[in-house]
């Protein structure tokens, strides 16, 4: 199973479009508390258009909250881009596995104490940062989230509503 875990997130619309992202792929959303929006926001739940009911989320109210939820043998991967590793170079492969992949807030990232205790469980996409600070968060979420699935060969994501093939002959 994949976890997606938003600490703290700012920005509702990156909220609402990782919401999505995770009810496509059968990824466990974690949101960590303080919010920058309300939950009820009409702008959050636009953006997850009417996926939100859809998503199996878990709120946790701080980031210790989070860390005592991870289940035995899960693995956390804190995604930053001052991480030494590359996030291709890791190995997801187990799909029994639960792999939970931490997003920094928007504004000022994950903790720096956090994150050096936990600097081998870094990854980082990588980028050119000269023009651009960061990577936006629901873009780096999609694309760790895929990328875990590939590794796992994209098991339980067949389509159940398949387009009528005979349509298109
Ligand atoms: C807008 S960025 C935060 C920028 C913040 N000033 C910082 O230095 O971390 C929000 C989150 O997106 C993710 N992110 C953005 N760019 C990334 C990259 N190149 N590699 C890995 N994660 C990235 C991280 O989780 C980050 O905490």
């Amino acid at each position: 199973m994949n976890h997606i875990a938003l600490f703290e997130p700012r920005i509702h619309f990156n909220t609402g479009n990782i919401a999505r992202t995770c009810a496509a792929t059968n990824t466990v959303l974690h949101l960590i508390e303080p919010f920058g929006f309300e939950i009820s926001d009409k702008h959050l739940k636009r953006a997850g258009l009417d996926y939100w009911d859809k998503v199996n989320i878990v709120y946790h109210k701080n980031l210790q909250d989070f860390m005592n939820s991870i289940a035995d043998g899960g693995q956390l991967y804190l995604v930053s881009k001052f991480a030494e590793h590359v996030y291709s170079d890791v190995d997801y492969s187990d799909d029994k596995k639960d792999h939970y992949f931490l997003f920094g807030r928007e504004d000022t990232g994950l903790p720096e104490e956090f994150m050096h205790e936990h600097r081998d469980e870094c990854i980082r996409i990588p980028m050119n940062d000269e023009h651009v600070r960061s990577l936006n968060l629901s873009n780096c979420a999609c694309m760790i989230v895929y990328e875990a699935l590939k590794q796992q060969e994209f098991r339980g994501l067949e389509l159940v509503h398949t387009y009528e093939k005979d349509k298109l002959k």
